[in-house]
């Protein structure tokens, strides 16, 4: 019997990271190729497993923790403690593979983890760089790695253009670039991206053809780049969901409420894994909902419960601290996503159908929330002050424009459409199914 080809993967350990990687995984698996998911071990004791499915699908194989002496903001001892484990151990777990019956060919790396490729390619392996946000962000970031893009504090208010994308105004642009100097550690981590981008042996982005076409064909020219995404899970599959999961959901007893609900009636709002908005924040969000007049499902994290106004209660509201967002997008009850725009909540909205509230906290999540209120028009970006804060009055209005008013209709018009061309991406035949195909092969081929 033949042996099937082994490739590891290491995501970035975040949920919004670990997601698009699994969903890579799962269709290469599809595909013959068998997957070993890379983490450490304290990640690995956090992760929750969803799927009996994924667990028997894809190894996991884990790297013992660095010894926790980095120091500087949370984001660096996270950053720093994370890549101390990998560099100690991933060469190890690589030569522990090599002397199995069927050693790895390549490595799929979390783009924020350029490094890797080098390891790789020290013990001959492969590697194939994933990217997690949109490719329009992506370049931003390319720009400004390569020095052809620079933004000073004095161009406030003026026009940016940049090759193969709309105009961009500077609240347009990754957060992490117009606040100047507020999140290095995080600015540098997106521009080193591009540390190892020329000598990746694929480079792999989790967008499709038609939703970025301009911008993907100008990064095409740069290097070449597959398209893979949207990397969501099936719908009509048992298997719907990612898989494996950062939270613990809360028992399903919202799906049983969307179910008492009216079609389109119900507002679904998160901020994904890693916002946390402040408290005043949170209590416009709470008192725009209630004026909105809407049904609402609204995910607050553990760590945010204390953040919402003392005894806030809505009859019209729940209140989860995590849920299968795949599964509450896809009820017919919901109508509208309040979302951060993290870009898998995007594509999941988009790949769903689902118009979109688009309340942009940070890093790429402004310039997506600009794609999404102006380039593919499936929803409408709240307006916040100079602070980013947003009004309970401009939430509520946002929120009955996508849900009642005639804009409305022609979100829901656009959202539809917009869901076709993303099935038709993954479906046979379409671009993203055929680079996935065509990068299986490539794997398939390699030799060490
Ligand atoms: O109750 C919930 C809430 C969220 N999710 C899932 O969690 C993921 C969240 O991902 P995303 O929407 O991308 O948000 P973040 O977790 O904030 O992701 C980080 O990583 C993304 C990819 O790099 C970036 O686009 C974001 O800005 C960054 O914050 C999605 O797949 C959701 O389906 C759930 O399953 N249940």
């Amino acid at each position: 019997m033949a042996t099937k080809t082994h490739i590891l993967a290491l995501p970035f350990p975040l949920q919004g990271h670990i997601n698009p990687m699994l969903q890579l995984c799962k269709t290469l698996i599809t595909k013959g190729i068998h997957v070993t998911l890379v983490t450490t071990v304290s990640i690995s004791l956090s992760l929750q497993m969803q799927a009996s499915t994924t667990s028997n699908l894809i190894d996991i194989d884990t790297i013992p923790d660095a010894t926790n002496t980095s120091e500087g903001d949370i984001y660096q001892v996270f950053i720093n403690n994370f890549k101390a484990a990998i560099t100690q151990g991933l060469p190890q777990l690589i030569e522990k593979h090599k002397q199995s019956s069927y050693p790895a060919k390549a490595i799929v790396y979390d783009s924020v983890l350029p490094w890797t490729l080098d390891i790789a390619h020290q013990l001959g392996l492969k590697g194939a760089v994933l990217f997690t946000q949109p490719c329009t962000v992506c370049s931003i970031f390319y720009h400004m790695q390569q020095g052809t893009f620079k933004v000073t504090t004095e161009d406030e208010g003026s026009d940016i253009t940049l090759p193969a994308m709309p105009l961009l105004r500077r609240r347009d642009l990754p957060s992490l670039i117009y606040d100047i100097g507020a999140y290095t550690t995080l600015l540098d981590l997106l521009l080193d991206q591009f540390s190892t981008f020329q000598e990746a042996d694929w480079r792999l982005f989790n967008t499709f053809d038609k939703l970025e076409d301009e911008i993907l064909k100008w990064m095409a020219s740069k290097c070449p780049i597959l398209t893979i995404g949207p990397t969501i899970p099936p719908l009509h599959m048992d298997d719907n969901e990612y898989g494996l999961s950062l939270f613990k959901p809360n028992a399903e007893d919202y799906m049983k409420w969307l179910d008492t609900k009216e079609n389109s009636s119900v507002v679904y709002i998160s901020f994904g894994s890693l916002v946390t908005p402040g408290e005043e924040q949170m209590e416009e969000i709470a008192r725009g909902l209630v004026e909105s007049n809407c049904f609402f499902l609204w995910v607050v994290r553990a760590e945010e419960e204390s953040k919402l106004p003392r005894d806030f209660v809505s009859e019209k509201g729940l209140i989860v601290n995590w849920c299968s967002q795949l599964l509450v997008l896809a009820h017919p009850a919901v109508g509208c996503f309040l979302t951060h725009c993290g870009w898998n909540s995007t594509l999941e909205a988009l790949s769903l159908g689902v118009p979109t509230v688009a309340m942009a906290q940070w890093t790429d999540q402004t310039t997506t929330a600009k794609l999404i209120a102006d380039v593919w028009q499936t929803g409408i970006r709240t307006k916040a002050d100079e602070n980013g804060f947003v009004t309970r009055e401009e939430i509520a209005g946002s929120i009955r424009e996508v849900m009642q008013e005639e804009r409305g209709n022609e979100i829901r018009k656009n959202a539809k459409r917009w869901k076709q061309l993303a099935k038709e991406a993954v479906s046979e035949g379409g671009s993203s199914h055929n680079n996935i195909t065509e990068f299986a092969i490539q794997l398939s081929s390699t030799t060490t």
